[in-house]
């Protein structure tokens, strides 16, 4: 391996101004683009890799960069990776607010400047949260639609190594009936086993009371209520129509506020119904809003059979944000027509900054047929890095969680950042 190697990953933005490699199709980060000046370095938020070193942080690293530029690869998925060389009296630089992995004895970090993004004159950018909330719903809507049954014991390892990522919030399992979704039939067991574990919320989600006394009992400090703003897809999901759902959410709530248990709530369908078709943003207002009145913290907004785009996201957004604080609303994308990282976009610009993801992209709804699995967690960490707003979550440690349940799944992850991370690792491997 070449000591002192530098990867950068980029992906297109090639509208905000040259770079100082030619032919540079990709570059994702607002920070690379800045500081891609003449002198071509430091790039922030370039992948480095450096060889059995510790990256360190060092402000003055600017000017003791010797950057030559090498060639530009292009791998066989059209994925291209510029090649640069760079030399640091300091070596690789670093911003220790940033992840950093270790993988196959090398040390990988991201650069990120939040600096560089406050200086952007870009007021579509500017307008973004700095610090967003990822609530990881992996082990619950990752899970739920699995045909085979995961065991036990996998489940509570998905959530130890999810946990050990910094992630703030790991939806841990479900507490509906087996019949309904007999892959979530041992939630207790899941929740004893992670009982003990402090400084994460382990949200729970209960359809009615029967589901809340289940889950106070198996130690739930936290409890998610999901509503849908389609009446077919209610029935479908829960057997009841939206009234029916919120009197039982209701008393749910009620039950919770006694024992000061935080609600979280979900509104599926909020652009689109697998039943139905479209949903007007006036009824996903409107059940928002009951949530909202109801004591919710938090309100996450599903678009479950992810049909959404930034085009039908912003009017759904509006209308929310007309009946409850922004504060208090959190987005929910599935991938199925690959729109998940732009609506999350929009919605970061539009104020929001908490959003859902699931490891490896897994999920999808049973009572949504045709739904894909959920946003990839590696893939909106990756975004965030690029944007230099933090998460606080290792992505390097996200890719291992994620290699861990796809292995055991036996399938492919659905993230394209992980996907092609670790095809920069295996060529790097090979020089
Ligand atoms: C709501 C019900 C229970 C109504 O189901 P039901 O059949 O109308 O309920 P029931 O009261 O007639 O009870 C039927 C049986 O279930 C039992 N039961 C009743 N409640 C519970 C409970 N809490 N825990 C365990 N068992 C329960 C109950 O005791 C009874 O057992 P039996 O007497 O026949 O032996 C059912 O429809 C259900 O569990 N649905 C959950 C479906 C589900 O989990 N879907 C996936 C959620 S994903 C989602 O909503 C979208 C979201 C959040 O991810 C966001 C997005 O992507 O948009």
């Amino acid at each position: 391996l070449i000591p002192n190697l530098l990867f950068t990953t980029t992906s297109v933005m090639s509208s905000l101004g040259p770079l100082c490699t030619e032919n540079f199709q990709n570059v994702s980060s607002v920070g690379a683009l800045r500081s891609n000046s003449s002198n071509c370095g430091p790039r922030l938020n370039e992948i480095e890799i450096a060889e059995g070193r510790e990256s360190s942080s060092s402000n003055n690293c600017n000017e003791k960069y010797a950057c030559d530029r090498q060639q530009q690869d292009r791998s066989g998925a059209g994925f291209s990776i510029a090649r640069t060389t760079c030399h640091c009296k300091n070596q690789m630089v670093s911003d220790s607010s940033h992840f950093s992995w270790y993988f196959q004895h090398r040390q990988y970090s991201t650069v990120n400047s939040v600096k560089g993004l406050r200086d952007i004159g870009n007021k579509l950018l500017r307008s973004m949260p700095s610090f967003v909330n990822i609530v990881e719903v992996g082990p619950r809507d990752g899970l739920q639609n699995e045909k085979s049954i995961v065991p036990t014991s996998v489940k509570i390892e998905l959530i130890y190594k999810l946990v050990a990522t910094g992630l703030p919030v790991v939806e841990a399992t479900s507490f509906v009936s087996p019949k309904w979704v007999p892959q979530l039939a041992d939630a207790k067991d899941v929740m004893d086993a992670i009982r003990s574990v402090q400084g994460v919320r382990f949200p729970v989600l209960t359809p009615n009371l029967k589901g809340f006394e289940a889950a106070i009992a198996a130690g739930a400090k936290e409890i998610a209520i999901f509503a849908s703003a389609s009446e077919s897809f209610s029935k479908a999901n829960i057997n009841c129509s939206i009234k029916e759902s919120l009197a039982r959410y209701s008393d749910v709530a009620l039950a919770a506020k006694k024992l000061a248990i935080p609600i979280r709530g979900y509104v599926s369908c909020v652009v689109g119904c697998p039943i139905e078709g479209a949903v007007p943003p006036s009824k996903v207002a409107y059940v928002a809003k009951e949530l909202y009145d109801m004591g919710c913290s938090e309100i996450s907004l599903g678009d479950t059979i992810g049909i959404g785009t930034p085009g039908t996201v912003v009017p759904m957004l509006e209308a929310v944000m007309a009946v409850a604080p922004t504060d208090k609303l959190a987005v929910h994308f599935h991938d199925t027509y690959g729109q998940s990282l732009s609506n999350i976009l929009i919605s970061l610009q539009m104020g929001i900054s908490s959003v859902d993801s699931s490891i490896a992209g897994l999920g999808g709804c049973p009572y949504a047929k045709g739904a894909s699995g959920n946003v990839a967690t590696e893939d909106v960490v990756y975004m965030l890095n690029g944007l230099s707003i933090k998460s606080n979550v290792d992505l390097g440690r996200l890719l291992a969680a994620g290699d861990f349940i796809c292995k055991h799944l036996g399938r492919k992850s659905g993230s394209k950042a992980a996907v092609a991370l670790s095809r920069i690792t295996a060529d790097a491997s090979k020089l």
